[in-house]
């Protein structure tokens, strides 16, 4: 017998067959047998081991009152949710310092606004790049901001714990959660009425999708719907949800500047099917329960306090320590381009479809009084630059080389270009991105040198070569890179 089939339990006899002798697999009972009172054995074993697990590290579950997810468990900002279930399994340890008289005074002293007029916002991945600028905005206007995330490893934790601190100084209360813990979430709308949910709780990243899809579908699918039906069966009033959708949508799209009447129907990655099924749940969402609903399609968003797992990121990283970067180029030659859209123009963006998001027509009881607002707008740049151009304005600015590797595209759900259109949101509430590529950078690299101690010899820049587009003020520039080296 062949060593593999005896391997796998398998053993061949000859049989006879129209006149010829041939060979076919029957399966050893003797192995059989053993290897089931094995895996019966393994089976009781492991379900007793479950069961103690399940009962001595997630009691709130058998109790149904809520819990959080300890330091660096579930889903994040990019709410992992391949971490969701290690959050819920995790969530004893920290759960005896939530809840309690303190800890709902701390919830709702972060959620209330400080103006006439407020808004009250939940903010999902509150610790993640573009949900700590949010809060952050959103603070400084007066309104009340509770923040959640799970704080998981996708990058660096320790950037997002930074980030929480940055909010807790300016008064916005983070909680350890997971969107995926539905229970928590209810308590918090049973504390607070939320006007609004801002959604940015999500798993980013264009070509990480092809190493952990589960995390796309357990977050991006999931964990949306896991705040969406708060919002509709529980939350009274319903909140009106603003939520992260992707650039990423318009994939094999090749009309230009993409714009949101163009097909959304050919997503080259998970990641970018993930958000189209956002989209589409949020329609379901909108048409059955009335619940108001802006997703926003962000383009390649950078700036201080970014993501580490974005190109401009680590590209700075490198040419710093001198190691490779690789430069991706399509199968024609030519460079892959991104509308590169800075996180001070995203921000208003995001409160300009907060103020004008209208309200929820659904109820707890089920019946809605109308139809409710359902809307999607790109946040982009609308000016598409070369990522060879981006990395020339790196060198500038660090005043040293990169080491480059020119390579194919591959095929890993990257797309060669984009370019918004944004003059939907312009008209609905006024979007007009107005930082260049070069000004942006520039107060990217101030905050990364900063933020990470670095002794560098940076060159001194007093105007970068293409300088904020006229409507930009100075003024703006200053605050934004005081807010950079607050860290
Ligand atoms: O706009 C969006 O919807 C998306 O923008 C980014 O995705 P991406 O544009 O791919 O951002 P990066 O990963 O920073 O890549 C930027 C550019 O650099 C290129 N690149 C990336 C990595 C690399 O090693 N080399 C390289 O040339 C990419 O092809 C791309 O053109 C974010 O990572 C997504 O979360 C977001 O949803």
């Amino acid at each position: 017998m062949p060593a593999d089939a005896a391997a796998k339990g398998m053993k061949l006899e000859r049989y006879a067959s129209g006149g010829a002798m041939l060979l076919r697999r029957v399966a050893s009972g003797k192995i059989v047998t053993a290897s089931s009172h094995l895996l019966f054995r393994a089976t009781v074993l492991a379900t007793l081991a479950l069961v103690f697990l399940f009962t001595f590290h997630y009691p709130s579950l058998l109790s149904r009152s809520f819990s959080l997810s300890g330091d660096g468990g579930g889903a994040g900002p990019a709410g992992g949710p391949g971490m969701t279930h290690r959050s819920l399994l995790m969530s004893s340890s920290a759960s005896a310092a939530y809840g309690g008289a303190a800890w709902e005074k701390e919830v709702r002293r972060s959620a209330k606004p400080r103006r006439d007029g407020g808004i009250t916002v939940l903010v999902t991945g509150a610790a993640g790049f573009v949900g700590t600028h949010c809060s952050l905005a959103l603070r400084a206007r007066g309104d009340g901001v509770l923040g959640l995330d799970n704080f998981n490893s996708y990058y660096d934790p320790e950037l997002k714990r930074a980030r929480q601190r940055l909010l807790a100084d300016r008064g916005v209360l983070v909680l350890d959660a997971d969107i995926n813990d539905g229970l928590l979430l209810e308590k918090l709308f049973d504390l607070v009425p939320f006007t609004h949910v801002l959604h940015l709780a999500a798993q980013a990243g264009v070509r990480y999708a092809m190493e952990a899809p589960q995390t796309y579908v357990a977050s991006n699918v999931a964990g949306l719907v896991s705040v969406f039906e708060v919002a509709a069966k529980h939350a009274d009033p319903q909140p009106a949800i603003v939520w992260a959708s992707s650039s990423s949508v318009y994939g094999l799209n090749t009309d230009a500047p993409f714009s949101e009447e163009h097909r959304t129907d050919r997503p080259a990655s998970l990641y970018a099917a993930t958000k189209k099924a956002g989209e589409a749940i949020a329609h379901t969402y909108n048409h059955i329960y009335g619940l108001s609903i802006t997703g926003l399609r962000f383009f390649t968003v950078y700036g201080p306090w970014g993501r580490p797992d974005m190109a401009y990121f680590y590209f700075t990283k490198s040419i710093i320590t001198g190691e490779p970067i690789t430069l991706f180029r399509t199968a024609d030659g030519a460079d892959a381009r991104r509308d590169f859209t800075y996180i001070e123009d995203v921000v208003k963006g995001c409160l300009g479809a907060l103020d004008t998001s209208g309200k929820s027509t659904g109820s707890k009881s089920g019946k809605k009084s109308g139809p409710a607002p359902l809307r999607v707008y790109n946040l982009g740049n609308t000016s598409p630059v070369p990522v060879t151009r981006m990395v020339a304005i790196l060198e500038k600015l660090l005043g040293k080389k990169a080491n480059k590797r020119i390579v194919t595209m591959p095929s890993n759900g990257d797309v060669p270009f984009t370019h918004a259109n944004v003059s939907h949101a312009a008209h609905d509430f006024g979007y007009r991105p107005t930082t260049s590529l070069e000004a942006g950078l520039r107060h990217f690299v101030d905050w990364f040198v900063d933020y990470y101690k670095l002794k560098l010899d940076i060159p001194k820049i007093t105007k970068a070569s293409g300088a904020d587009k006229p409507s930009s003020s100075s003024k703006k520039k200053k605050k934004a890179a005081a807010m950079a080296a607050s860290s």
